[in-house]
């Protein structure tokens, strides 16, 4: 089965047609198949000649099923059925959604929340097989939980060499330090960069060892392929002329939705493709996710296997490659590079600086209500506020007629799922309690309370996708930042810091990069996590 992209509105239809045909007589559809690096200008062309590789995945992967199948089947012989997968942005977004559409159990890593990696390690650490995934070798977050579950196992008696599977790119520290450790390593392909990874060892490594059936997804993309070099009834072409040629019109905000689909997740896998691939040079398509469409004229509703303004129907494996054509197709239209992510490296920057201070700058709270500080720059001309409530209004007030509000919480994804429940309680009661715990909440709830759109990222795992739009994209964000003290905070061995306090430095790290460019950023500190939560969903009800 392969992919549908149907447009729902005449103007859409009109828009897309154009703007594909158009791309044709350029002679892209060929050229991209070709795999030329000049089609997104000179200064593209170097980072792009190398970078061009996920085009043939469906083909040139399918020799990796080989090397899966015989770890699998170690794995399974050592009795490991805890897959944890350590790995931030493209290195474990796209095995998340794989798993979770195989409703397979798959324990994924990308925070830096002490709470969060405690109770990963806490499960069923004897049979826990990590596997480390970083194409660069050298990110924070990974290399941290590394080294905190090489300290687990030796405290437990077991080997880490017979633990822990690494996934990374030919030459990088993380193969070098690998290998001498003696742990498996499967190397991926270096000619695919980490958001168009989903085909490569990346996404189908953890996939497999959690229990997915990756050759599917193989065959399933094998499928669309010769379609991608067409001029006509290319769906990804089409996909990316329409999500191309809506954005120069202004329809730059792109909701996604699952609702009905089989597929459990893409969108959060969408979001990163799009946001890091198109946020940048100040302009960009923000993914909004999570959200029912609203009225706004900028916003675009795409449906994966649901009805959309832009409806994208059939298998995963097939919706992965789509999308990234697509995303390649509308960087050409919007004149960026969709291969870099030139601001990513400002936040990690800044963290680093902060680190290596003896103390973070917390500063003092402009504002104390409850369980929760209020710190940053509110926005300029807003009255001084008198409460939680206030500083909410100030920076709802203060969305541009174009812009957008990003709430950032920096917490425990899963800490929701520990809030007590009343004994004997039904699946509606026990959500709602749930629900009412989880900051992710505030999302929706501040959402009614703006026409803008309002998207929702846990830090540290957005910094390695919209955080890339936040700062390259159009300045037009405000931004509301949620950090929360820690109780039981976990050394990262061989580092100065703990869990905890890289936590907190990634925020402020963030923030700073956010407030130098003149945008509202405030931080809200929950002395208190749940508590403070609860004050926080309070104060953001309509008043
Ligand atoms: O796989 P890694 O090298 O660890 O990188 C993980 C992630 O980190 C960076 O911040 C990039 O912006 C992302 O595109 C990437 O997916």
């Amino acid at each position: 089965m392969s992919v549908s992209v149907t447009f729902g509105e005449d103007d859409l239809t009109e828009q897309a047609s154009e703007t594909a045909g158009r791309l044709v007589s350029e002679g892209v559809p060929q050229s991209l198949a070709a795999g030329d690096p000049t089609l997104w200008g000179p200064e593209a062309a170097p980072e792009a000649a190398v970078r061009l590789g996920w085009l043939n995945l469906p083909l040139t992967s399918r020799p990796l099923l080989g090397e899966i199948g015989e770890l699998v089947e170690w794995a399974r012989a050592e009795g490991l059925d805890h897959v944890v997968l350590a790995g931030m942005g493209g290195s474990s977004l796209a095995p998340e959604v794989i798993t979770g559409s195989a409703d397979v159990p798959l324990t994924v890593l990308d925070t830096t929340d002490p709470g969060q990696v405690r109770r990963a390690l806490e499960d069923r650490l004897e049979s826990t097989l990590l596997v480390v995934a970083s194409k660069s070798g050298g990110t924070v977050e990974t290399d941290s939980h590394r080294r905190i579950y090489e300290k687990a196992f030796r405290d437990a008696g077991i080997d880490p060499a017979r633990r822990i599977v690494v996934i990374t790119d030919p030459g990088s520290p993380l193969e070098l330090s690998a290998r001498e450790a003696g742990y498996r390593v499967v190397l991926a392909d270096p000619n695919v960069g980490g958001r168009y990874s989903a085909l490569t060892a990346f996404g189908l490594v953890p996939s497999a060892l959690a229990g997915a059936d990756v050759e599917r997804l193989l065959d399933d993309a094998a499928e669309v392929l010769p379609l991608l070099s067409r001029s006509e009834g290319n769906p990804g072409l089409d996909l990316g002329a329409a999500l191309g040629a809506a954005a120069v019109a202004g329809r730059d905000k792109l909701v996604i939705e699952d609702g009905l689909s089989e597929i459990s997740g893409l969108p959060d896998w969408i979001e990163q493709l799009i946001a890091e691939s198109t946020g940048k040079s100040g302009r960009g398509i923000l993914p909004v996710v999570g959200a029912d469409p609203g009225d706004a004229d900028d916003e675009l509703l795409a449906g994966i296997d649901t009805d959309g303004v832009v409806t994208v129907a059939g298998p995963l494996g097939a919706q992965f490659l789509v999308w990234e054509y697509a995303t390649a197709v509308a960087g050409r239209v919007l004149g960026i590079d969709p291969f870099n992510q030139p601001n990513v490296a400002e936040s990690k920057e800044n963290t680093a600086k902060l680190l290596d201070r003896s103390e973070l700058p917390v500063g003092t709270p402009i504002l104390v209500d409850g369980p929760v500080e209020v710190h940053g720059e509110l926005p300029p001309g807003m009255e001084a506020p008198k409460n939680l409530s206030d500083v909410l209004t100030g920076l709802l007030e203060a969305i541009p007629s174009d812009g957008y509000l990003a709430v950032m919480a920096y917490l425990d994804r899963e800490a929701a799922f520990d809030a007590p429940y009343p004994e004997g309680a039904s699946f509606e009661e026990m959500t709602d309690v749930w629900s009412a715990a989880d900051p992710a909440t505030l999302r929706g709830m501040l959402a009614v309370r703006t026409e803008r759109p309002v998207t929702f990222g846990w830090g540290p795992r957005f910094l390695h996708s919209t955080g890339q739009y936040h700062k390259g994209g159009p300045q037009n964000g405000v931004f509301l930042q949620i950090t929360g003290a820690v109780e039981n905070d976990l050394e990262v061995p061989g580092k100065p810091y703990t869990l905890g306090r890289l936590q907190l430095a990634q925020a402020l790290g963030d923030l700073g990069a956010l407030a130098s460019r003149g945008r509202p950023a405030v931080r809200l500190h929950l002395t208190d996590r749940a508590a403070g939560v609860a004050h926080l969903l309070a104060a953001s009800r309509e008043v």
